[in-house]
């Protein structure tokens, strides 16, 4: 059977999935797994749908291997063991930034790579990487169709407004505006929350991604309107290596009164900041979780405050609030920080069901809030393999 495979580079992940492409059109989960904590632990699991362990793997001392080190592993280890009866038709990538020019998925090409690559510096721990994957891939096999699908796509036709900086109108005409990412979950969400809770889907809600990197989305009838990243995904929240929004006269000062340099900023506002900077001890929840030190306390709460801060940045663009949706790694899994979070939006009606949120139910908020609450995993792979999968049938026809 013919297949489209998903592959998902985050900064402190690559997860990738098999689809089967149904004789109906409809694409069903084959096999799937992740490379998780990228820099710290590096460890591998892959298993089919039945739950078969297909492959587990850490490297203990593995803290310097980078996506390309691992992703030539899993290459390696996927050409050796070809999944049997499933032939790829097409590769699916998440390409973290667009630009100006891309808002809907593309098939790759050696032109559009260039084009690609020259947004490298807007998303350092993401788009080198995406490209990575797309190169090794072409270079096993030139012919396989590859498509790319853009997580700045989704906050495209946001309003004017909430794509300006207020800097002079012509650096906005050279493209430095507020694109927003992780446009493929809030894209995944919108779809599910719709066929979930259509009356919700239909109104005005705010999607908060918690995972390695963090963003919200404000969404009216399922279309983003705003969104707490920028023109990089540096902006916005506080994230586990990078800092979120940053009075710049801090860069400034930090250029001019303490001599340093544009790639040590870069350094340490993406790699060295937010949770791993400010707990002094990791950039990974689940470690400050199991940690007593205070200085974890701090950067739990200081991501928790961001969140809240920003949501009520977000429900003023929407003017009203009628839902949250907590998503990815920390929002999907640590009831703890949503908690955290839910007490600090009470002033919105918000009352989460104790209950329900440490049981990890899909509507965690209690019967009389005012405003619903749900916890939904977030699927970038089926996403990426929905659009994959259009694109080869349009370019079929
Ligand atoms: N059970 C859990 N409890 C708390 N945090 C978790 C849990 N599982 C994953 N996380 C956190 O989720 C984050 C990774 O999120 P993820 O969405 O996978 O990252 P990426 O942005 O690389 O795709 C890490 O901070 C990790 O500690
Ligand atoms: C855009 C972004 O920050 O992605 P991730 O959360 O996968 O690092
Ligand atoms: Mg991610």
């Amino acid at each position: 059977m013919k297949a489209v495979v998903s592959l998902n580079s985050g900064s402190s992940s690559i997860k990738f999935s098999l689809f089967a492409m149904e004789p109906g059109g409809s694409l069903q989960l084959a096999a799937g797994g992740k490379i998780e904590k990228i820099g710290i632990v590096p460890a591998l699991k892959a298993r089919r749908t039945d739950g078969t362990i297909l492959l587990d793997r850490t490297w203990p001392d593995g803290a310097g291997l980078t996506h390309a080190d691992l992703l030539a592993d899993l290459f390696s280890w996927a050409m050796q063991h070809p999944l049997e009866g499933y032939e790829i038709a097409a590769i699916g990538h998440r390409i973290v930034h667009g630009g100006t020019e891309f808002s809907v998925p593309r098939r790759i090409d050696s032109e559009l790579i260039d084009k690609l690559e020259a947004l490298c510096p807007l998303a350092p721990l993401h788009q080198p990487h995406n490209l990575a994957a797309v190169r090794a891939i072409t270079k096993l096999d030139p012919d396989l169709p590859q498509v790319a699908c853009f997580d700045t796509a989704f906050h495209h036709d946001k309003p004017a407004l909430a794509s300006r900086f207020a800097i002079p109108r012509a650096l906005h005409d050279q493209g430095i505006r507020r694109y927003g990412f992780h446009g493929l979950s809030y894209e995944y969400i919108a779809r599910r929350l719709a066929a979930i809770d259509p009356a919700l889907a239909s109104g005005k809600v705010i999607a908060a991604h918690l995972g390695n990197g963090a963003s919200l989305c404000a969404m009216a009838a399922g279309q983003s309107v705003d969104t707490t990243m920028g023109f990089t995904a540096l902006d916005g929240l506080m994230m586990g290596s990078r800092s979120g929004s940053l009075d710049p006269g801090v860069v400034l000062h930090l250029m001019t009164q303490m001599g340093m340099g544009a790639k040590t900023i870069e350094d340490m506002l993406y790699r060295q900041s937010g949770l791993l900077g400010v707990s002094g001890i990791s950039s990974d929840m689940r470690t400050l979780a199991a940690s007593d030190a205070p200085e974890a306390k701090e950067a739990i709460d200081l991501f928790a405050w961001r969140v809240a801060r920003d949501t009520g940045a977000l429900a003023a663009s929407l003017e009203g609030v009628d839902g949250i949706i907590f998503t990815a790694g920390i929002g999907e899994n640590d009831a703890g920080m949503r908690s955290l979070i839910g007490r600090r939006l009470q002033w919105l009606g918000l009352e989460i069901d104790d209950r329900a949120n440490a049981a990890g139910e899909t509507l965690i908020s209690a019967p009389e809030s005012r405003i619903k609450a749900l916890v939904i995993p977030t699927d970038e792979e089926r996403m990426i393999a929905i659009h994959t999968l259009s694109l080869l049938q349009e370019t079929a026809q």
